[in-house]
Order: C-alpha cells, then sequence, then structure tokens
C-alpha cells in the first residue's frame, strides 16, 4: 500500500523513457520505471539533489581541500566535478549502468554483476531500483578512488560529524539515564527502541538536509510506541538469554548511519555488555562513502574521538569507557567487506561472498539496521504487507537475526491482515516518512527444532 494513488500528468521525460504512470504492480521488482514508487521520485528526485549537493560542497571547500591534499588535487577536484555532471546527466537520461575501469579492490563484483544483468534492463530507471541506486553511489566513489590525491576524501563526511554535534543534547540525556539503567526486559526494550528510532536520522531520505531530533529522546520514544507496527523484542531477548545455545554470545551489528544513530549502537551494544546477555559485539561498516550518512571506520573512530574530547564530562565518561571496550576487544570492528556496498540482495550472499555468510552464522544474533538493509534483506520486491518475513527472506538465515528498520521505502512485510490499511488511513505517506517503525525477529530452527518440524510434517 503506497502513497500517491493520484495520477500525475504524463511529461516528455515519461514517454521519452518509457515511465508508466502506475504503482509497482504486486510481487515484481521495484524501479524507477513506475511513476507511482518511491523507486521513481527517488531517482528522479532526491538522488538528482545528492549529486548536486556535492558537487556545491566541493566547490564551496575548493580551497580548503587544495590545502589538505596538495596543490595537485587542484585539477583532479576540476575533474571530478566533470564527473559528477556526467553521473547525473546519466541518471536524467536513463543510461545504461558501465562497467568499472579503475583500481578499486571490488571492481570484480560489481563488473559480474552487471555483466549479469539483463540488456533490455540496464539502465537507471529500468534496473531494479536497488541496483541502480547502489551503482549511483559505488560509482561517486570511483571517482576519487581513482584520483591521485583524493582518495582518502569522504565527501560525506562533514554532514554526518554534524549530525552528531547536533545531538548533543539527545546525548547527555541518553547517557544519563543509561548510566543508572536497571538490567531487566524492559530496560533492554527500551535501548532497543532508542536504537531503533536512531534510525529516523538519515541523510539520504532527506538528500542530506539535517534531522531535528526534539530534546529529549525518551519523550520521543514514549509518543511513538504505537508506531511500532511489528514488536519482537521478546524474541530478541530470549535468543540472547537462551542458555542451551550452541553459538558463542557474540552480537554483529550491520550498521547503518553513522552521527546519532551510531551512537545508539553504541548505546545499545555497551547495555548488552554490561548486562552479560553477550561477550561480545562485532560492528559491521562500509568500506566507501555509501547513501550519505553511512558509517564508515573512520566515522567509528571519529565519533569516539568527538566523545572522548568532549567538555561535558558523561560525553568523555562514555566515549574513553567505549574505547576501551574496543582495545580490549568487547567491542570489535569487523574486517571490511564490500558484499556491504554491492549491489546484492542478501538471500545472494552464501553464494557470492560464503565466507561472510558462515562468519554472521557463528554469531548468536545479527542486528540488521535500517532501511536499506531492510530493501537487501527482502529484496526491494513488492511483496503483499501481510507475506511472512520467512518468505521474503528467500532462504537467508544464517543464524538468529532482527532488523531493526523505520520505514522509509515503499515495502514491507509481515503485517497482520488489515494493519497496511489502518495506518494508510492515518497517513498515506506512512512508507515514506520514517515516523514508522518494525523490530522484525527471525530465528533459524536448530537441528532439534528441524526434527520436529520433519517428524510433524510426516505424521500429517
Ligand atoms: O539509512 P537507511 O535507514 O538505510 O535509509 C536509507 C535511505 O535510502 C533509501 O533506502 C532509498 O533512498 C530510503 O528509503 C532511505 O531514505
Amino acid at each position: 500500500m503506497s502513497s500517491s494513488t493520484s495520477k500525475a500528468p504524463s511529461t516528455e521525460f515519461d514517454a521519452k523513457y518509457g515511465i508508466l504512470n502506475l504503482n509497482t504492480p504486486p510481487r515484481s521488482p521495484m524501479c524507477g520505471r513506475y511513476k507511482q514508487s518511491f523507486a521513481y521520485y527517488t531517482l528522479r528526485s532526491r538522488l538528482p539533489i545528492t549529486l548536486t549537493s556535492i558537487i556545491d560542497s566541493i566547490t564551496k571547500d575548493k580551497d580548503e581541500l587544495i590545502s589538505k591534499y596538495g596543490e595537485d588535487s587542484r585539477e583532479e577536484i576540476k575533474n571530478i566535478i566533470g564527473s559528477i555532471s556526467k553521473l547525473k546527466y546519466q541518471l536524467q537520461t536513463d543510461k545504461a549502468l558501465e562497467p568499472f575501469v579503475g583500481n578499486e579492490p571490488d571492481i570484480e563484483i560489481w563488473n559480474n554483476f552487471i555483466q549479469n544483468m539483463d540488456e533490455e534492463n540496464n539502465s537507471f530507471f529500468k534496473a531494479c531500483w536497488l541496483y541502480a541506486e547502489c551503482y549511483m553511489y559505488r560509482r561517486l566513489s570511483s571517482f576519487f578512488e581513482n584520483s591521485k590525491t583524493l582518495t582518502s576524501f569522504d565527501y560525506f563526511a562533514k554532514q554526518k560529524q554534524n549530525a552528531l554535534m547536533n545531538s548533543v543534547v539527545c546525548i547527555e540525556e541518553i547517557l544519563n539515564v543509561l548510566q543508572g539503567v536497571e538490567i531487566a526486559y524492559d530496560s533492554f526494550r527500551l535501548m532497543l527502541k532508542l536504537n531503533l528510532w536512531g534510525n529516523r536520522c538519515d541523510l539520504s531520505i532527506t538528500s542530506g538536509k539535517q534531522v531535528q531530533l526534539g530534546n529529549n529522546p525518551f519523550d520521543l520514544i514514549r509518543s511513538f510506541d504505537n508506531k511500532i507496527l511489528i514488536d519482537n523484542s521478546e524474541s530478541v531477548f530470549e535468543c540472547l538469554k537462551s542458555a542451551n545455545s550452541n553459538k558463542p554470545a557474540v552480537v554483529e551489528f550491520v550498521c547503518d548511519n553513522a552521527g546519532y544513530e551510531l551512537f545508539t549502537d553504541f548505546v545499545l551494544a555497551d547495555y548488552l555488555i554490561k548486562s552479560k546477555l553477550v561477550e561480545k559485539v562485532r560492528f559491521n561498516l562500509k568500506a566507501i562513502p555509501w547513501f550519505v550518512s553511512d558509517a564508515t571506520i573512520n566515522d567509528l573512530n571519529w565519533t569516539l574521538y568527538y566523545l572522548q574530547n568532549h567538555s561535558i564530562p558523561i560525553l568523555k565518561e562514555y566515549g574513553k569507557r567505549w574505547q576501551e571496550l574496543l582495545n580490549n576487544k568487547k567491542f570489535e570492528i569487523a574486517p571490511l567487506d564490500y558484499f556491504w556496498t554491492s549491489p546484492y540482495e542478501y538471500y545472494r550472499m552464501c553464494n557470492i561472498n560464503p565466507e561472510l555468510y558462515q562468519k554472521l552464522s557463528e554469531s548468536r544474533l545479527v542486528i540488521f539496521k535500517g532501511d536499506l538493509n531492510y530493501r537487501k534483506l527482502i529484496g526491494d520486491f513488492s511483496w503483499s504487507c501481510t507475506e511472512q518475513f520467512i518468505t521474503c527472506l528467500r532462504g537467508f538465515l544464517p543464524t538468529d537475526f532482527v532488523s531493526l528498520r523505520t520505514v522509509k521505502a515503499d515495502l514491507i512485510c509481515g503485517l497482520l491482515e488489515g494493519q497496511a490499511e489502518k495506518v494508510f488511513e492515518i497517513d498515506k505517506n506512512w512508507m515514506t516518512t520514517g515516523e514508522y517503525g518494525t523490530i522484525q525477529f527471525i530465528s533459524k530452527p536448530t537441528i532439534y527444532d528441524k526434527a520436529a518440524i520433519t517428524s510433524s510434517l510426516s505424521m500429517e
């Protein structure tokens, strides 16, 4: 059930590029060809704005960049601005996704993917939305990665850092509460919800504009309680507590945004360690700047540095505490993996990257953060809202996992009959505002469960 049902007038662009004035048909890949979809809106409006704002910020900061990266960067900045403009033109004229020709370490993953795309679906508006959008961010990064002077420059870093600095009031409030928190199911649930709503703060939904949080995060959480459409918190807690699990008490975060959201990841991770529910938390981060605000290793390190050097004592204290947890390997940064910035849906992980699948399967719980991870879990496909999560995962089940996502794209599964219709009556744009959230858990059957399932089937 998506937002717009009114038919927007057809334009010259639509006629030229075969855009259909329709919603995504049921049970089909989402793509920019459908004018009533969020995919179309993203490709037509949001992504060009993102590209323009990068051009603007590099142009504005040119002198600063040259003094940091050297005189040779002057010419490279000019060329990169040209390449970004060309990419924007290619996006706006529905050109094909081209193979990469540079020296990036993940060239092969990407080029194999592009080579295997159907020719008739290989263009920005005809390809599956997920592929087209990931490709745009990957292409963007290639301009910098193939330069001589700007390989280490993260063109989204300033925005990510501002997002954290703008949340200091909230951060202080949360740390004061965290300090006195009792270890019990209620507080676990509160930490999980805090972490869920941290995902509202992504900068790509706003094409880079800062998200206003308000000053009291706990008021916000309480007022949003009826906006959690699926809440499997209890199963997550049971999974972590399960004493007879044969898996080590390790939790993998597949992180999403830097800034305030990454801070809430630390808060939940800290709680998990302090409560002894978990022995180790591992953070999986992005290898390249991604979807504007996604966290890289530099963002994580910068966050800890910022907190440790803050003038507010409790920020300093927690910054140091988390740095120590990292030094003592209670917190760990997972080895960089380019799978997270590939276009592949997660159901393809066991073929494309069996080592990563195996690594995830060794942990007790994986926490997939955010909207893009959700899209990769259920694969940019217009499932019925009531389709079961397990069906939509198409076999991806390395271990027990939970998705914490605020709904920012027009796909979802696992709702009850009639639930989507009710929310639609309240807000017809509910799928793209980030105001609704889901805590969706799935458990991997153990050998014993599997045996029980098989024997109950054979009895029927
Ligand atoms: O940071 P998140 O939660 O993954 O959101 C990513 C953003 O990218 C999209 O998935 C597509 O642009 C949006 O739906 C969302 O705004």
